[in-house]
């Protein structure tokens, strides 16, 4: 097993003694401010429930195109569904990965004239007949990794000298919580190495769930490092709110996928804690010790950072998703990019 660099926190001890809690949290501060990526364990989401989703979306994956394309995410405004390799986009470069991006599933909301475009967003998944067990998995699994970014997100906010609930008004009800089931096919099978390509993510913290084949960098001062598996564990990575809401005390990390060795592929679970759509990211009066070192939020052109979170994740599903973008949001043009 190769060893890693990153640290490994365990977020059990959120819930342990008040010196249990002070070590998570002085843990936090420090890991979140220098590299920002991390193993968390301790978290009470059992095994065999992560073998039975990388099972059933392993028996998914093996379907015919014909099979899979039939929950396609070009046929629905709520970006839920399947993208074939290849169809989706980082930084205008196809990401070489196949995956089914699944939301919280409620109805559609009535649009009326006028109305936000993010108000699209909201809508059912689309479920593969051919694999009915994905549904019941991946529904149990997304309530897991919300039950412990959630408590994550609570740490967090105790590293940034908030109460534990600060960020709550703005998650709680209907937020925007994404998961992803993911395959990366082998280089042979592939034009270039681009798994997924650098980019950082949109939510308040990422939680991944690797298989045993790794792939997954962070770019740091050094240049990339591995973030290799670690088995039973997740990967946390730091997302566009938290660098907006502490003026980039912390800064989301730029982190990719390269493509699995030849011959071989890889499966990986992502969930992105997300916010409403209808908030607005708060600023937070940072203890003055942090605050003496806020970085600012990183302007970058090419990827503009909004406080509205509905137009934060619309920009970013629209420029992964070219072919839902065509096809539901053509009126939203400015965004695609
Ligand atoms: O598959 C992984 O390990 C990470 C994927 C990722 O970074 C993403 O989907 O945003
Ligand atoms: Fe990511």
């Amino acid at each position: 097993m190769p060893t890693s660099a990153l640290p490994i926190l365990d977020i059990s001890q959120l819930h342990g003694s008040p010196a249990d809690r002070a070590a998570l949290i002085a843990q936090i501060r420090h890991v979140a401010r220098h590299v920002g990526f991390f193993y968390v364990t301790g978290h009470g989401v059992s095994e065999a429930l992560a073998a039975d989703v990388f099972r059933h979306s392993r028996r998914f994956f093996d379907l015919p195109p014909t099979e899979k394309l039939k929950i396609e995410m070009a046929n629905s405004p709520h970006f839920r569904g399947y993208t074939p390799p290849g169809q989706e986009y980082t930084k205008g470069q196809p990401d070489w990965r196949e995956e089914i991006d699944i939301g919280l599933e409620l109805p559609p909301l009535d649009l009326l004239p006028g109305d936000p475009p993010w108000k699209r967003l909201q809508g059912p998944n689309q479920w593969p007949e051919a694999v009915p067990e994905l549904k019941e998995t991946l529904l149990h699994w997304q309530q897991e990794v919300i039950r412990v970014a959630t408590d994550l997100l609570k740490a967090f906010a105790l590293a940034l000298g908030q109460p534990e609930t600060v960020f709550e008004s703005i998650y709680s009800g209907v937020s925007n919580q994404l998961l992803k089931t993911i395959r990366y096919p082998g280089r042979d099978q592939i034009p270039d190495d681009q798994g997924c390509g650098p980019h950082k993510d949109g939510g308040f913290v990422t939680l991944v769930r690797q298989d045993h084949i790794g792939g997954l960098q962070v770019q740091t001062d050094a240049g990339w490092i591995d973030v290799p598996p670690l088995p039973g564990s997740f990967v946390v990575n730091i997302g566009e709110l938290l660098e907006l809401a502490t003026d980039g005390f912390l800064r989301a990390n730029v982190h990719r996928v390269v493509a699995p060795p030849a011959g071989q592929d890889r499966q990986s679970l992502a969930f992105f804690l997300g916010a409403r759509p209808d908030a607005v990211v708060p600023q937070l009066t940072l203890p003055p010790d942090l605050a003496a070192q806020t970085r600012g939020v990183e302007r970058d052109p090419a990827n503009p950072l909004f406080r509205d979170v509905g137009m934060n994740i619309l920009k970013s599903r629209l420029r992964s998703h070219p072919d839902v973008a065509r096809r539901h949001y053509g009126d939203l043009v400015a965004l695609h990019a």
